[in-house]
């Protein structure tokens, strides 16, 4: 008889918050999966306890359970053997004391699923026992002294932009900081801050629009559905940009100070750009409009640093 063939289908479990996703985690999950034939991933949340976590963290904004489901999902896009479940918890006691309710809410998601585990992978000496009594089946544990990828999600909580190497690849837009320079020479400062903190520069897409407009020798006012056309390129290349952004990004105009221009040129409020406005806050906004006159370049340039770095905190 073939060996393959008489070997147990192996089913993999994998417990975790992923408050946020680390290359810790990744690391758990692809060495469980390369273990197994098929491995779950059960993302746990409980509404008091993640905004207790996000209260006490200093991450500039709260991760909810779809972005921490979306980090998974996009980490391990066109994986076909890694699930990825959401798991409520709420009304179970907390970690570790409602292991019997916590056990039997996980089985209840699994047995809807037919999912019967044959191993949990965890990196918990202390979860081990508990494990194997609810679950009856085998636990391995993986790296539990943290040596090959020495971080845990509370320390990113602690300090996400220090610890910024280690937050996975999918979850690094979330915690970009965009910020827009406005006012006076917009490409100027903008470029050299992105040059200085290693990152992304969305040019102003007005300016190449209006270039642009003019190499066709066309009349220069812009109508309405050219602020809408500019906005929704902004929007697209700050999208593309906060992909590959080293935690901070760099742009001109945001999406405020574009519908104030709007609202100047038309005297009424635009429901797309209120929308841009909502869905692209912006964390900083320097508007060099208001340095005065007599400040030199460099007195600029060193304050815009300093309002860029407490950013990064
Ligand atoms: N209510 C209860 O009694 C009870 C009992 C057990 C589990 N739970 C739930 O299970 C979930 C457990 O989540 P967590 O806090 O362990 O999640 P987590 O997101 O911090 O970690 C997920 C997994 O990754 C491992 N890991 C973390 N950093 C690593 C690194 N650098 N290298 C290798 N592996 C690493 C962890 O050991 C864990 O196995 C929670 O939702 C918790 O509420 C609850």
């Amino acid at each position: 008889m073939n060996i393959q063939a008489a070997k147990k289908h192996q089913v993999g479990l994998i417990f975790g918050k992923f408050y946020p996703l680390h290359c810790g985690h990744i690391y758990l999950i692809e060495k469980a999966v390369s273990q197994v034939d098929e491995l779950h991933v059960i993302l746990g949340c409980e509404h008091d306890r993640d905004l207790k976590l996000f209260e006490e963290s200093h991450m500039p904004k709260q991760p909810h359970v779809q972005d921490r489901f979306n980090w998974l999902q996009d980490t391990f896009q066109g994986r076909h053997n890694i699930h990825i479940h959401i798991l409520d918890e709420a009304g179970i006691s907390y970690y570790p004391n409602g292991w019997k309710d916590w056990s039997d809410r996980v089985k209840s998601i699994l047995q809807k699923q037919q999912v019967t585990p044959t191993v949990i992978f965890t990196s918990e000496p202390q979860d081990v026992q508990n494990h194997q009594q609810y679950f009856g089946c085998d636990v391995k544990l993986i790296d539990a002294n943290r040596e090959f990828i020495n971080i845990s999600a509370t320390k990113i909580r602690q300090a996400p932009y220090q610890n910024w190497p280690f937050i996975a690849k999918a979850a690094r837009p979330f915690f970009v900081k965009k910020i827009a320079i406005v006012g006076g020479d917009i490409d100027k400062l903008p470029i050299q801050l992105a040059n200085i903190y290693n990152t992304q520069y969305v040019s102003n897409g007005y300016i190449n629009y209006i270039y642009h407009r003019r190499a066709d020798n066309k009349q220069l006012a812009l109508s309405e559905t050219d602020f809408i056309r500019i906005a929704m390129l902004h929007a697209q290349r700050i999208d593309e940009a906060l992909i590959t952004a080293n935690q901070v990004l760099f742009t001109s105009p945001d999406f405020s100070t574009l519908h104030r221009y709007y609202q100047s040129a038309f005297k009424r409020k635009n429901a797309t750009l209120t929308e841009l406005e909502n869905r692209y806050p912006f964390d900083l906004v320097i508007d060099q409009a208001e340095f005065k006159q007599k400040e030199s370049n460099v007195a600029i340039f060193e304050t815009a640093l300093k309002k860029v770095d407490a950013q990064l905190y």
